[in-house]
């Protein structure tokens, strides 16, 4: 490991620069604060003078921002060609942002310089100069990111090393060779830093991912050198992003066994990337290395029963060192052994082989007709509970009944529904009617009024989501349905599965599920005593 290394953060800057995502000056507080307890070197917090945005946040960041661990940076562009440093006002933004680190953009591909900036190349060196010195006579500390470097040294090496060169002589404490338009491939990238290297001033590297390559790019280039590696949370960024510092700083800490993070920091990487992706309002990307909700999933059968074995058979990392968590994914794919795993990890241990294979076989068979347990846990523990004599049934169901009509309550064509509900609970038999505004909504009330004088507690609980998928599309209203439903208690969340040849019945089925696993867990038991 070189002697300093640097993780430099650009979410707020680079990552705010992808497409869907607008961050709030309130956000970006809350992520520069979970950035520093991760400990990151630097955290890039925008381009203040760019937006009212970014220049709020680095005025509060002055007061509010008590950052323990890394340091916040500004970022800019070098000052306009023909004029100077000290009159430019967007380099007197940087300087007002009170900022001890100011991170610039430069342009180094000669391309960039006569037909983006439309000036000289000398000029082009002029502005990086000017700026460079103006900041760091005025105390800053100054990194320098060489825009498109990499194709600007293809296109033209010696202009390419005289703008690294004439950033290094200014004062620049790091040059950042950046690979913008992300089209560089691994085996290109030594080269290039060796070269730049022979200028002997610390080299850092920013690579976007447009050729599906930025984190290993940017690993080649730690290999030839680099000591600062610039990268956002999740790969947010331009495009298709940038470098993914979660996937890097696991690699770096996990594979190249360098201590860049405290053990309980790295642990804190997988909660990290979620509360980044809450703030940031994106969807997590659950295949994503080492902190996907996917990334220690299992589904082969194969896999499972080498796993029961020793989870590390088919796991490049254990899983909780990054703060993720092995699961075991159920399906049509499981074996014995993914059954027994998955059971015991809900508490439930099926030790006789004979019985396993029945409920794997059972498993499969249900699957066959449409059913899906790689997401519906809840419904496969009653499956497990059933089979393995461990399920008392809290109430049994003797008929359910709907009628939908339209109707012209006060004038208003609308649409009514009426469930009729009949079971037995704690061996009192209930006959109820439940109203909704649709067939499944009005089961969902039915089921709860009937369930209600036995278990208070069914009153907490609440379906929060509602997914159905037709599996035999080609037979149109005559498919498969397969009905998947999310509950919560306001303290637990359940997925239950139901199937039927009609949405009433496979939601029927997920519905009854839901509410047998809330009562058999005793979830709400506490709140509904203290009401
Ligand atoms: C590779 C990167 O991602 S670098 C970061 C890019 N990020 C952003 O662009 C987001 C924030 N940007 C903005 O809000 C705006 O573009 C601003 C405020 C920076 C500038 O806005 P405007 O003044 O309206 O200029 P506009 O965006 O049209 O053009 C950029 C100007 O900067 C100049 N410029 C571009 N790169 C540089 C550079 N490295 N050094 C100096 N000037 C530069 C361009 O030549 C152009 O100059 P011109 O106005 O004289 O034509
Ligand atoms: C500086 C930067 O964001 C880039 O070159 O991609």
């Amino acid at each position: 490991m070189p002697e300093r290394f640097h993780l430099y953060d650009t979410t707020l800057r680079d990552g705010a620069q992808q497409e869907g995502i607008q961050l709030s000056v309130e956000d970006k507080l809350r992520i520069a604060r979970i950035l520093d307890a991760l400990g990151v070197t630097f955290i890039e917090g925008g381009w203040p003078g760019a937006n009212p945005a970014d220049t709020e946040f680095f005025a509060r960041a002055q007061t509010e921002l008590r950052l323990t661990n890394a340091r916040l940076v500004a970022f800019g562009a070098t000052r306009k060609a023909g004029g100077t440093a000290a009159t430019d006002p967007q380099v007197a933004g940087l300087v007002a942002a009170g900022t001890e680190y100011i991170c610039l953009v430069a342009k180094s591909h000669d391309k960039h310089v006569t037909d983006a900036l439309r000036s000289t190349l000398d000029e082009n060196l002029a502005m990086v100069n000017d700026t460079v010195t103006y900041l760091t006579r005025l105390g800053k500390k100054v990194l320098v990111d060489c825009e498109h470097f990499f194709d600007g040294f293809r296109a033209n090496r010696s202009y390419a090393l005289d703008v690294v060169r004439t950033a290094a002589e200014a004062g620049a404490e790091v040059v950042v060779l950046c690979d913008t338009n992300g089209g560089m491939l691994p085996n290109w990238m030594g080269d290039v830093v060796s070269a730049a290297a022979g200028i002997g001033v610390d080299l850092g590297v920013h690579c976007h991912n447009d050729s599906g390559c930025a984190v290993a790019n940017s690993l080649a280039a730690v290999d030839a050198g680099v000591m600062h590696v610039q990268g956002t949370v999740n790969g947010y960024g331009e495009r298709t992003g940038n470098m993914d510092l979660t996937t890097l700083i696991a690699d770096l800490q996990l594979k190249y066994g360098w201590p860049l993070l405290a053990d309980r920091q790295l642990a804190e990487l997988t909660h990290t990337s979620h509360a980044i992706a809450d703030i940031a309002n994106q969807p997590h990307l659950t295949r994503q290395p080492y902190v996907g909700h996917s990334a220690f999933a299992h589904k082969a059968g194969l896999h499972a029963s080498a796993i029961k074995v020793n989870e590390d058979l088919y796991q490049h990392t254990q899983p909780e060192l990054v703060g993720n968590d092995m699961r075991m994914l159920i399906s049509n794919m499981s074996g014995r052994a993914s059954v027994q795993i998955k059971a015991a990890q809900l508490g439930l241990e099926i030790t006789d082989r004979e019985l396993a294979g029945q409920v794997t076989d059972m498993i499969k068979q249900r699957e066959a007709d449409g059913y899906s347990y790689e997401a519906a846990d809840a419904s496969f523990e009653l499956l497990v509970r059933s089979m393995t004599s461990q399920l008392t049934e809290p109430f049994e169901l003797i008929s359910w009944r709907v009628l939908t009509e339209e109707n012209t309550d006060e004038g208003v064509p609308r649409d009514s529904s009426e469930a009729t509900v009949k079971l037995v609970a704690k061996g009192e038999r209930q006959l109820v009617i439940g109203e909704g505004n649709g067939p499944v909504n009005a089961l969902g009330q039915g089921i709860v009024k009937a369930l209600t004088p036995a278990y208070p507690q069914v009153a907490g609980y609440e379906l929060v989501d509602y997914r159905v998928r037709i599996l035999d599309e080609v037979r149109g209203t005559d498919a498969t349905v397969r009905v998947l439903i999310d509950t919560s208690d306001g303290v637990h969340g359940w997925t239950t599965v139901g199937v039927g040849t009609n949405v009433i019945e496979a939601s029927w089925e997920a519905l009854a599920d839901a509410y047998t696993y809330g009562l058999v867990k005793g979830y709400g038991l506490v709140e509904a005593e203290s009401r």
